[in-house]
């Protein structure tokens, strides 16, 4: 079964307790979501391989580390995902980006794809999915799927809030894939939304609503 990781640093839970607040605007909003992927950027990142390389510094030769030639690819689920990009993307500059669009039916609450475009060498890349919210799973174990059709073998799932339904749904379908969170809340409402969640991350991060 996949592991789930909560990445609770005091510096992730400020900002996401500010980014859940109803009273923080959309820029606000914005600029919190990518401030907290670039922070859990670093734990994702964690397992990198390096290689040992000869520097000479100003002072003498000596042998440093970097990190090995490891191909990553980021893959947003659309629209909220795209959020989480430029803070990720920032850490991991080499990273290519695929997309999967992706939205929830408000009735029945299954997903309903409409675009995906991923890198050409899929089956070489190791693959990081972002969404902000993991809620019943379906979206995101929809997407996972997608991509896994299409070649990709290593992935991980980074979303800043899950309700315990989501990942349950995720560890179900996706054994093989771990799960990275800035939080895990309580529950979900009736309609689907994370309690206490942030309430439509798109719609916040996008201003449509
Ligand atoms: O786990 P689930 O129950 O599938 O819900 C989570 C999905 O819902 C939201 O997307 P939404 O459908 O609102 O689309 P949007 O990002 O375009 O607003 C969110 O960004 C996830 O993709
Ligand atoms: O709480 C939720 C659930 C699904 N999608 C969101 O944007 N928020
Ligand atoms: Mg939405």
């Amino acid at each position: 079964m996949g592991n789930v990781f909560v990445l609770d640093h005091p510096l992730i839970q400020h900002k996401l307790t500010h980014i859940r607040d109803v009273n923080t605007g959309t820029k606000e909003f914005r600029q919190l979501v990518d401030e907290v992927a670039g922070l859990m950027a670093f734990e994702i990142t964690r397992d990198l391989p390096l290689e040992e390389i000869q520097v000479k510094t100003p002072v003498a030769e000596a042998t440093l580390k970097v990190i090995a030639g490891k191909k990553l690819g980021l893959v947003p689920i659309l629209r909220a995902g795209l959020g989480m990009v430029d803070g990720i993307i920032k850490m991991i500059p080499a990273a290519k980006i695929g997309h999967v669009g992706l939205y929830r039916d408000p009735e029945t609450l299954k997903p309903v794809e409409y675009y995906v475009k991923l890198p050409t060498d899929v089956e070489e890349r190791d693959f990081i999915v972002i969404d902000p919210m993991l809620a019943t799973g379906g979206s995101a174990s929809a997407a996972i799927t997608s991509i896994k059709n299409r070649g990709a073998k290593n992935i991980k799932l980074m979303c800043l809030v899950a309700a315990p339904e989501g990942v349950e749904v995720l560890q179900k379908d996706h054994p093989d894939v771990d799960i990275y969170l800035a939080a895990l809340d309580e529950k979900l409402d009736d309609h689907g939304y994370i309690v206490p969640g942030l309430g439509d991350a798109g719609d916040r991060l996008f201003g449509t609503k």
